[in-house]
């Protein structure tokens, strides 16, 4: 009877994407646990491969043809059941594989072949330390795989807690060490080694004065060496003679140590936040899996309801997970949790090196973080007992990973709070349409904070007609009622903002005269520039023509392709206001780790007049000293080939108004741009989101777009193009007829980005409402795309996208 475990192996194919069985051996016998990573042999000529345990079958006849487990990662589970589950079922959600799923869940530094550091880090009786250790206090992992005594003994020691294990790749990415001592002596004792040092050693009587004062407390080397004076030598000669012992200490790399975390009180909550407060503590008191949407205005205090939310769930014993769209946009938010929840809190997102990614999954998974803040990744948190998830900015498109596994976070944030019988807080003051319209229907229930703060008022938005103002004085960033207020706002040392919208640069055309971009005739959307064809097209139904010459509405000859630098605006700026100091905030500028806070601290301490960025300084930011925020660019974006173009402008435009007036001085807005009738620009301007809501699902219903309809979209790629092509012609073949009666399909089209890396890409477009038949079909021909054509054919499915292109 032996022990059989089943493990998904690192072979990322379709073929692979199904448990293997393996035996496993005598000395690892009960050892072998779910979610551990294992190596074993694996296809023609049984090289070695990573794998995940996924599950341990009961004792069964062994079967000569099974293998054996070459060997364990791990000495304890890196995914606990919960994960494993998730990742079974966003495997089959997002049309990935398993693997991908799994290394999705994990930091980067388990993902590589690592070297497996065993590290002692409490007492063990000397007999188990001698023959395991040596004299040292780590030990390779990999030495001792064929012992199977030393196994046993290390999975025991660890269970004990005595040991822990450790990953390294590069040096920087292990647990990082510092240098303690201890002092071993007694006080009298010390005052005895006094007697035998020589009366003008005068170091190692000072030495033997601070080891007294340290009362037998260890203390970093580092820290002794500035509290006493002395020399790291001294300490050494010290250690030689026996009155202290050397030792290490892990301490955890910080890795928003800059950031500022003074505690804070916390306000009263007026009456919105605390009727919000009331109804989220009630689901999680009562530990009911409820999806809230808190609808709350810019400056409306959403943040402080988040915190007091996670205080009761800490209160209750549970942990905490708030998401936020991209931690290096908001630093501010991460400084506010820190300050009311300190060291519980741990913070997860891309910006990290591998090591600090590391160290804080550690702390989260040892449960000495709490409350876990962090990007998209964030939502796999290891955390146990989850009490509450928070999504800030749920409208965000960065929810929505591009890359396999296609996942959206929000989905898998309710998966867990489901598991976790936990509420679930989506947050914006710009919902979603898929989540605004689900609150409508009692899905979600909604709690709205209709006031800013202490009642002061939204700030009046003023739309500026930049035709006339380009008939006027010729190209330029800025109109002169926005160069009025800017200089304004100089004299009287108050602060502005202006924001360059850059989204989808020179992805289409415009005309510079009366501002018409050039519309699909089939679909109702903005073709997309293609410059190696010099053509247009449109990415739902393939329509294809010429870059018009002169503008078919105007019949101007200014047709442009629509974008425009923040050097050269800021270079235009400091022309006309020449002793204003201009922060420039962009992709360029805050490449450097740490840029991003170090620009906004700047900022935030009025070393700066104008901070000059693109959409990345529309976020979260709460600056007191901002009175006016300018949009030089209101219309890039809106005219995306994207039915949620509109939306995403709506959004911009209301979020970065929002960063205005949120303090005593009252705030203003300035939007410039070539379609002062746009609905949106207009609606944007009344700061209502509701009306634009109730306009945009009319469209929505009308073209048949989500919310009303899901999306998928079916992507095939091939270094062929006819191949790519034909692949996709075939896979529509296989769903025409097969599939719901209200179901669309559209194309198959080139995608905008035609050619990748020397491969050619083709997709459909399907449009669902209710078609219970459509997953099995798609994950049927995903699995059936290299059998059915040849092994160079890659299709990828992605549910729900967030972009056509
Ligand atoms: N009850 C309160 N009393 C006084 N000040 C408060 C209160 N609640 C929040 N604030 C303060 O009001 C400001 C705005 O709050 P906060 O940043 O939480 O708003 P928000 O809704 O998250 O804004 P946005 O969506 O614009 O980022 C912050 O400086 C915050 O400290
Ligand atoms: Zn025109
Ligand atoms: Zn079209």
């Amino acid at each position: 009877m032996a022990e059989l475990v089943q493990v998904i192996v690192d072979v990322p194919t379709m073929q692979t994407n199904r448990p293997y069985t393996y035996r496993v051996p005598e000395h690892l016998e009960r050892q072998v646990q779910p979610g551990m990573r294992v190596m074993v042999p694996f296809g023609r000529g049984s090289r070695e491969v990573q794998g995940f345990v996924v599950a341990v079958d009961q004792p069964g006849e062994f079967d000569g043809d099974l293998k054996d487990l070459a060997g364990v990662m791990d000495l304890s589970p890196v995914l606990n059941d919960e994960l494993l589950k998730l990742a079974g079922w966003l495997a089959d959600q997002t049309y990935a594989f398993k693997i991908t799923a799994f290394y999705t869940m994990l930091p980067s530094l388990l993902k590589a072949q690592t070297t497996r550091l065993v590290r002692l880090v409490d007492e063990v009786d000397e007999q188990t330390r001698l023959a395991l250790f040596a004299d040292q206090d780590e030990l390779d992992l990999a030495k001792v795989q064929t012992d199977p005594l030393a196994l046993s003994q290390l999975m025991r020691l660890r269970r004990a807690g005595k040991v822990v294990i450790d990953y390294r790749v590069h040096d920087r990415a292990r647990a990082k060490q510092i240098t303690t001592i201890t002092p071993t002596l007694s006080f009298d004792d010390y005052e005895g080694e006094r007697l035998g040092v020589l009366k003008n050693a005068h170091a190692q009587r000072n030495l033997l004065d601070y080891l007294q004062s340290l009362a037998g407390k260890t203390v970093p080397l580092k820290q002794a060496q500035e509290e006493s004076g002395l020399s790291a030598a001294t300490f050494t000669t010290g250690a030689k003679r026996g009155w202290l012992k050397k030792g290490q200490a892990e301490v955890y790399r910080d890795p928003s140590g800059a950031l500022p975390t003074s505690p804070t009180a916390p306000p009263t909550l007026n009456q919105e936040q605390a009727q919000a407060v009331k109804r989220i503590n009630q689901a999680t008191d009562q530990r009911t899996a409820e999806t809230f949407l808190l609808q709350g205005v810019t400056g409306s205090g959403k943040t402080e309801v988040y915190l007091r939310a996670i205080e009761r769930a800490l209160a209750n014993g549970r942990s905490a997970l708030m998401l936020v769209p991209e931690i290096s946009l908001t630093p501010q938010i991460v400084s506010r949790v820190r300050g009311r929840f300190g060291k519980q809190v741990a913070v997860l997102h891309s910006g990290l090196s591998n090591g600090e990614r590391y160290d804080e999954w550690r702390r989260i998974k040892r449960g000495e973080a709490k409350v876990v803040v962090g990007a998209r990744s964030a939502v796999f948190a290891p955390l146990d007992n989850v009490g509450l998830i928070i999504m800030d900015e749920e409208h965000e498109s960065s929810y929505k990973q591009d890359d396999a596994p296609r996942y959206h976070a929000r989905n898998v944030a309710k998966w867990r709070a489901a598991y976790h019988h936990a509420p679930l807080v989506l947050g914006s003051a710009t919902p979603s349409l898929e989540s605004r319209a689900r609150a409508a229907t009692g899905l979600y229930h909604r709690l709205t904070l209709l006031h800013r703060v202490n009642q002061r008022p939204l700030p009046p938005i003023q739309v500026v007609d930049m035709k006339r103002e380009v008939q006027a004085r010729g190209e330029t960033n800025y109109s002169l009622p926005l160069l009025n207020l800017l200089t304004d706002r100089l004299n009287k040392g108050q602060q502005s903002i202006l924001m360059l919208n850059r989204r989808g640069f020179s992805s289409f055309v415009m005309c510079r005269d009366c501002g018409y971009v050039p519309k699909c005739p089939n679909c109702d959307i903005s073709l997309t520039l293609h410059m190696d064809s010099r053509s247009l097209k449109c990415h739902y139904c393939g329509h294809e023509e010429r870059i018009p010459n002169t503008c078919p509405n105007c019949q101007g000859h200014r047709i442009r392709y629509y974008g425009t630098g923040t050097e050269k605006a800021v270079a235009e700026l400091q022309t006309y206001l020449p002793t204003a100091r201009i922060i420039r905030m962009d992709v360029d500028t805050t490449r450097r780790k740490g840029m991003h806070e170090k620009l906004l601290t700047k900022f935030g301490n009025h070393e700066a007049d104008i901070l000059l960025g693109t959409q990345m300084i529309a976020k979260g930011l709460d600056f007191p000293g901002v009175t006016l925020v300018g949009v030089l660019n209101a219309d890039t974006g809106l005219d995306l080939p994207d039915f949620r173009s509109s939306e995403r402008t709506f959004d911009l435009l209301a979020q970065v108004a929002g960063r205005a007036g949120r303090a005593d001085e009252a705030g203003q807005v300035v939007i410039q741009t070539f379609n002062p009738d746009n609905y949106v620009i207009q609606l944007a301007r009344a700061h209502d989101y509701e009306r634009f809501f109730v306009q945009e699902m009319n469209l929505r219903k009308l073209g048949a777009y989500p919310p009303y309809y899901y999306t998928v979209r079916v992507m095939g790629s091939h270094p062929d193009e006819q191949m790519a092509a034909r692949v996709m012609q075939a896979v529509r073949q296989e769903l025409v007829g097969q599939l719901d009666s209200q179901t669309i399909i559209l194309g198959p089209t080139p995608r905008a980005i035609a050619r990748l890396k020397n491969r050619y890409y083709y997709q459909i477009v399907i449009k669902y409402r209710h078609d219970p038949a459509l997953h099995a079909r798609l994950t049927a021909i995903m699995e059936g795309a290299q059998q059915q054509f040849d092994r160079e054919t890659q299709v990828m499915i992605d549910p729900d996208p967030q972009y056509f292109l």
